[in-house]
């Protein structure tokens, strides 16, 4: 079973991410980018300001694959629990944002057609929702990703991909608590491993 946590940055997804790992010691905990050296190609494009957008596109998706080669799809073959911080719908909503003003026609269809053809979608999702300007100020602002703008256009795209995949995606309300939102994450998560 693949478990991913998605939001913008500051959504408080790693605090969840961290604490689920006393819950479920017998999972597998992974993120992306990863701690590989595609991960490390990632981060130098990250703090890159002048980065062309689809070149930073294609080092995600590198990432993402060798990620799913090396630890999602064995793990997952063992029969783990894998619960990722950031998978496959964080290209899809922030590589989209980049991508709004390029050549591309649909980013975002056009990012989910690469996938489509080697990833995995996940079987949960747990969208945790802030908006723009909590999210900028929770995070700090610290790269050219945190900025309110950008996190607007981010989010929305997150809504198109929560309205296209209902089942899929479960919304959790961040503005609560820490331990209210690691509650109600483990709320859903036990439903859906119960189901
Ligand atoms: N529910 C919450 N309420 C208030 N602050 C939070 C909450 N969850 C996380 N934080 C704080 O917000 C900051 C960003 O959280 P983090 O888990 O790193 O987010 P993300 O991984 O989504 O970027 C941290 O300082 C964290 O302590
Ligand atoms: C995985 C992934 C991350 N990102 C961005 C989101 C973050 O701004 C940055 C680093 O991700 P991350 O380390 O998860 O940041 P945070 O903990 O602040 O959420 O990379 C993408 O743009 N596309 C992707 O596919």
């Amino acid at each position: 079973m693949l478990i991913t946590l998605e939001g913008l940055d500051g959504s408080g997804k790693t605090t969840v991410w961290e604490a689920l790992q006393d819950t479920y010691p017998d999972a597998v905990f992974t993120r992306e980018p990863t701690d590989s050296w595609y991960g490390d190609a990632v981060y130098r494009s990250i703090n890159n300001d002048d980065a062309d957008s689809l070149a930073e596109l294609f080092l995600y998706t590198a990432d993402h694959a060798d990620h799913l080669s090396r630890v999602v799809r064995p793990a997952l073959a063992d029969d783990r629990m894998v619960i990722s911080d950031r998978f496959s719908d964080s290209r899809f909503a922030y590589q989209a944002a980049t991508l709004e003003d390029s050549e591309l026609v649909r980013p975002l269809e056009y990012i989910q057609g690469i996938h489509r053809a080697f990833s995995r979608e996940p079987d949960l999702t747990l969208y945790l929702d802030v908006d723009p300007e909590l999210a900028a100020a929770r995070s700090g602002s610290t790269n050219k990703f945190e900025q309110v703008a950008y996190l607007s256009k981010v989010q929305e795209n997150y809504e198109r991909l929560l309205k296209a995949n209902p089942d899929r995606f479960v919304r959790v309300d961040t503005t609560e608590p820490p331990e209210v939102v690691l509650d109600r994450v483990e709320a859903t998560i036990a439903r859906f491993v119960n189901a």
